[in-house]
């Protein structure tokens, strides 16, 4: 056999692997965690205007999502970590954008249901890598506000997807998706982002309790109203900070952690929402108040071990390689 006839034979092999097993597609994206420090919900019929405003930090740590459709895709399926998932926004996201039978597979390189917005991420990055897939011929702000919709409908979130579209520590300013939310943000330096993941709090739960809502508003507005006077990191870390304790949504763990960073420097409050403690220092106080968290190692969540350490992140959802 020559070298051309070969070549020849091969490619029909490769036809036939084709054919018979059917081509598949897939497109992976990734898109970055968010921890809001304080928020107000702002109820709207509309999804595309229901959502919250507030503060937060986007980190450069987060979720990447792959999406396959093809013939070897039967019905649509979501997985989170290597398990099968109902994965409500994440569905939300693909009813709402095909009638295609999709795989999406999720890998969280942050604690889910802990207040670092893994399910807006997974909604984003299932948007982007879908739009890819099946060429959908979307553009950026229109899968962003699939993601928000979607996100806001669960009521997995309300203001996690306006951060994690924009990058950087993000004040909403005006409540919604794209189209009618607004945003700013505070200009921060480089810092070192810690967290201790004490336990898990359901969205879902908190934001459908009528008394826990009317705290949360009354205290998010108060500290909305004095971030803006002076829009520093610091100052946020004090309004989040005051925005937990007003609102009773801290656990006592929780409450002895962020004194515990507080004596060692750093700046510390309750990731909304989880029972989750995150924290920043100037950068000589970095370690300290990295020891400090360390004491608290046994009693956090151990996946992804005791101290989280991420850092603030500009960076905006993207497509990775194909
Ligand atoms: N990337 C993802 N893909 C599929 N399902 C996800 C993903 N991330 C979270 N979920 C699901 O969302 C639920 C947790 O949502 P919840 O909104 O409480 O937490 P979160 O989004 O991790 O954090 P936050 O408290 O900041 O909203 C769980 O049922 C989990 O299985
Ligand atoms: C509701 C929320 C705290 C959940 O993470 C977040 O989406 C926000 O700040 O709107």
């Amino acid at each position: 056999m020559n070298f051309e006839n070969s070549l020849n034979n091969k490619k029909a092999f490769y036809m036939y692997t084709y054919e018979s097993e059917g081509a598949d597609f897939i497109a992976k994206a990734y898109a970055p965690g968010h921890i809001t420090g304080f928020f107000q919900i702002h109820e709207h019929n509309d999804p595309h205007r229901k959502g919250s405003t507030g503060c937060g930090i986007v980190l450069n740590g987060g979720v990447t999502t792959e999406v396959k459709a093809g013939k070897s895709v039967e019905k649509t399926e979501i997985f989170l970590n290597g398990k099968k998932v109902e994965g409500r926004t994440t569905r939300t996201v693909v009813e709402m954008l095909t009638d295609v039978p999709v795989k999406v597979k999720s890998w969280a390189e942050i604690p889910v249901g802990c207040g670092f917005g893994a399910s807006g991420a997974g909604a984003l990055g299932a948007a982007y890598a879908l739009n890819r897939v099946l060429s959908l011929n979307q553009t950026v702000k229109s899968l962003t506000e699939y993601a928000h919709v979607a996100e806001v409908v669960n009521r997995s979130g309300l203001g996690d997807i306006a951060a994690q579209s924009n990058g950087g520590v993000v004040i909403r300013l005006h409540p919604g998706g794209p189209e009618f939310g607004r945003i700013d943000r505070i200009p921060a330096p480089e810092a070192r982002v810690f967290g201790i993941a004490l336990g898990e709090i359901s969205t879902d739960s908190i934001l459908t309790d009528e008394v826990t809502a009317g705290k949360i508003n009354a205290a998010g507005k108060v500290a909305m109203s004095e971030l803006l006077k002076k829009p520093t990191l610091e100052n946020f870390m004090h309004q989040a900070k005051d925005f937990a304790s007003n609102t009773g949504l801290m656990s006592s763990t929780a409450k002895d952690v962020i004194e515990a960073a507080h004596a060692n420097g750093g700046l510390a409050s309750q990731a909304m929402l989880g029972d989750t403690v995150f924290a920043i220092a100037p950068y000589a106080q970095e370690f300290p108040l990295f020891e400090a968290l360390q004491e608290f190692g046994q009693v956090a969540l151990q996946e992804f071990g005791q101290v989280l350490e991420y850092g603030i992140s500009t960076c905006v959802p993207r497509l990775l390689y194909d």
